[in-house]
């Protein structure tokens, strides 16, 4: 049956999830409702009109007290909503405690003109603290107990005196609405509790979709085979490489790779060993390209593109020769195949950065190196 006033204590947050907590408590709880808190100061001021009621004199040192701490109250509000949010829950409890202390201040004034009617407007304090505080119940148990305890020790003992029994009634009303308002600030704490539990889980979720779809989205344009990007990937970042070679005014140059005799090798060894000479090929062309290039494609079947935004002929060559030369120092086990591969390269000299005509010019150089007898390198300087 109590269940619901207990579970906050079930619920013990420790390390993370309790920095977590405070954090959500702070920024999703007070800083939201920490304008609204503002609105309490002109209700707490209108009240200052029955000072002049209540009070026979010095009704406008009241009415002093009650507009200095106000702006003291909006200045420090103020002040911790923009620079240190984290104590809001702190600046909630000193407002409410201010007003309530100026509230019996006002009420052991009125005591000492002869008033004994004006003293019990604390308890709409208390009422406020169980019906729209947003402090966690720590503070408002701190609250409430001091309030309750200032009443019975400060106005308490000098009514008691006027009016025993009309005195014991209202101090009983205090006890009831301490204690209500405790358990609604107990309650109030659960039900924060559960939706920070729902706020981390919607997170969470939030963030295993981004990471899925950040997964995706490298999957759509990785070859699954090489792990190297696939053509979508070409035609995606072309123009953002023809860009950026541009920028630094340096020529673009391609490497078209395909493995020579590929068709006789999945004949002679089977797919599965094919497939093994598309990755160690594709393991050379990363090892000696990943450092310079632009991008490494898996362009066909067994036909790959290189891009490079910053080599001259020579370089270009020189990259061309190492794989073409690792290629056939591959191992395959239990077999005696020797894979070699032919070489189309094209370097942009005239700096046209036209991607889509370089690749067109290693294709013709590769064709020309099928041609001339394959394993071998042939240049179209553009
Ligand atoms: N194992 C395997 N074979 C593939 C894959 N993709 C394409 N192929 C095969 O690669 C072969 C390509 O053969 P061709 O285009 O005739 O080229 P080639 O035999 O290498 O001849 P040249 O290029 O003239 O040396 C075809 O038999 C395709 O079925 C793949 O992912 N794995």
């Amino acid at each position: 049956m109590f269940d619901f006033i207990l579970r906050p204590f079930h619920q013990k947050l420790t390390g993370f999830s309790l920095l977590r907590f405070k954090h959500y408590h702070v920024h999703q709880v007070m800083l939201p409702y920490s304008g609204f808190l503002l609105s309490v100061i002109p209700i707490y001021l209108l009240f200052g009109l029955l000072d002049y009621q209540h009070l026979t004199e010095h009704a406008w040192v009241a009415t002093l007290s009650r507009v200095f701490l106000s702006i003291l109250c909006i200045v420090v509000l103020i002040t911790l909503r923009r620079y240190a949010s984290k104590y809001l829950e702190l600046a909630e409890l000193f407002l409410v405690l201010t007003v309530y202390m100026s509230i019996i201040t006002i009420g052991k004034l009125a005591m000492t003109q002869g008033n004994f009617d004006y003293q019990s407007g604390g308890v709409l304090v208390m009422v406020y603290i169980g019906a729209l505080s947003r402090m966690p119940f720590k503070l408002s148990l701190f609250g409430l107990s001091l309030m309750l305890l200032s009443y019975l020790l400060i106005i308490a003992p000098d009514r008691i005196g006027q009016d025993y029994g009309e005195e014991l009634d209202r101090i009983s009303i205090f006890f009831a609405v301490f204690l209500i308002s405790l358990v609604a600030s107990l309650r109030r704490d659960s039900e924060t509790r559960k939706s920070f539990q729902q706020f981390s889980q919607i997170r969470s979720q939030q963030l295993r979709l981004r990471a899925s779809q950040k997964k995706l989205a490298l999957q759509t344009v990785t070859d699954p085979l090489t792990e190297l990007k696939n053509r979508l990937y070409l035609t995606k970042n072309g123009p953002q490489i023809e860009q950026s070679a541009q920028h630094t005014n340096k020529p673009l140059s391609v490497l078209m790779i395909d493995i020579d005799n590929f068709k006789s090798i999945n004949d002679t060894y089977g797919h599965q060993v094919g497939d093994n000479v598309i990755y160690g090929v594709a393991q050379i062309i990363r090892q000696h390209c990943g450092r310079y290039t632009g991008m490494n494609v898996r362009y066909g079947g067994e036909e790959f593109l290189s891009v490079f935004q910053c080599f001259n002929e020579q370089q270009l060559c020189q990259i061309a020769e190492k794989i073409l030369d690792d290629v056939p120092k591959l191992y395959w086990p239990n077999t005696n195949l020797r894979v070699t591969i032919s070489i189309g390269a094209s370097i942009d000299v005239k700096q046209r950065w036209d991607l889509n005509e370089l690749v067109s010019h290693g294709d013709k150089a590769l064709y020309l190196a099928k041609q001339n007898g394959k394993n071998q390198i042939q240049l179209i300087t553009q």
